[in-house]
């Protein structure tokens, strides 16, 4: 077996898992602004704001430009590639005013799932050609941490075993070329939620999934200190007709992750996965109650859990003034 071909210097170790550190630091978490372009029109359609590159911009200037007390409960945002290149109604780059509000700017890089031949509709995500390149430019644009986000359904076939070791390789490969640049990658693989399988049925394949994840992630020499990991909490899918209590959905999700997730992974960011803002708060507030052993830092990295709320005040702003964002004023 080849060893003593080590990846990465002790000083880029260093610098990883310091980046990694800060963004979990004690009460922060991430904000997940990184919706792609179509994603981001359907959410902003139900409010009747055009999906117009102006629109998004003024949306993400409003949740960025909120003033400095939010650097106490957000240690890292990720961006959507245009955002990064982006700039206030001052001219002022959106990062400089994540940076010097002491938040860490983050970068999605992945480029969307496409589907994975011969499966039931399944998926791998594309993105790996020229990820080095584009690391080591968003690392020099002032980036510091990546995203990369791999989607595993359940049905009653699937996740099938292809699309969960494709994934977990794409991840584990993607991982590997961030931290060769400096970026601290954020893995996510997502059990999504649709569906009317019970929190146990859940519970068995997020642990297939995570297993096979950190299996990968072994093999592709990832410096574990130096990454984040972003998982769905364990829950039944929308569909399903029992309800469960925020300590099942804990107890579900913590004995998960410790039968899978190793102790030098430094912080564990959970998606929202179309939670409420309340579901989402509560159920993370027993994950870190549960009474098993938590090794990381249990935090999140809400999208929809953190701008359902913005969403609806820009509604309301707008019915009472007028049909332009960009007239709105803070
Ligand atoms: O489908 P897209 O545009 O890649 O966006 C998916 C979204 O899912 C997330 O990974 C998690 O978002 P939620 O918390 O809303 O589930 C976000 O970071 C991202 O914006």
């Amino acid at each position: 077996m080849a060893y003593g071909f080590p990846a990465l210097t002790a000083e880029q170790r260093k610098e990883l898992s310091d980046i990694a550190k800060r963004i979990v630091a004690d009460g922060k978490g991430i904000l997940a602004a990184d919706e792609s372009v179509g994603t981001m029109g359907s959410r902003l359609q139900r409010i009747k704001v055009k999906n117009t590159e102006e629109n998004l911009r003024q949306f993400r200037e409003m949740l960025f430009s909120v003033d400095k007390s939010i650097n106490q409960s957000i240690g890292g945002v990720i961006l959507f590639h245009e955002t990064l290149y982006q700039k206030d109604n001052q001219g002022k780059w959106f990062r400089d005013i994540l940076k010097e509000k002491g938040i860490v700017v983050g970068i999605k890089l992945d480029q969307g799932a496409v589907p994975l031949a011969g499966t039931n509709g399944e998926t791998t995500i594309q993105g790996l050609d020229g990820l080095s390149q584009r690391c080591a430019q968003y690392k020099k644009d002032g980036a510091d941490f990546g995203k990369w986000r791999a989607v595993l359904k359940i049905t009653d076939q699937c996740p099938s075993n292809l699309a969960i070791q494709e994934n977990a390789n794409a991840l584990a490969r993607y991982a590997s070329i961030c931290q060769q640049n400096g970026l601290v990658p954020i893995v996510e693989p997502e059990v999504i939620p649709e569906g009317d399988h019970d929190i146990e049925h859940c519970q068995y394949v997020s642990e297939k999934v995570l297993a096979a994840v950190y299996k990968a992630l072994n093999d592709h020499h990832v410096y574990l200190e130096g990454t984040l990991l972003k998982p769905n909490m364990v829950t039944a899918g929308h569909a399903c007709t029992k309800k469960y209590t925020p300590e099942q959905v804990a107890m579900a999700t913590v004995t998960t992750l410790c039968q899978t997730v190793p102790a030098a992974v430094p912080g564990i960011c959970f998606l929202s996965g179309g939670m409420s803002e309340e579901d989402a708060t509560l159920n993370l507030n027993a994950i870190n109650l549960c009474p098993l052993p938590k090794p990381w830092k249990l935090s999140f990295s809400y999208g929809r859990a953190l701008q359902a709320k913005p969403r609806s005040i820009l509604q309301e702003i707008i019915k009472e003034n007028c049909p332009d964002i960009s007239r709105i004023r803070r």
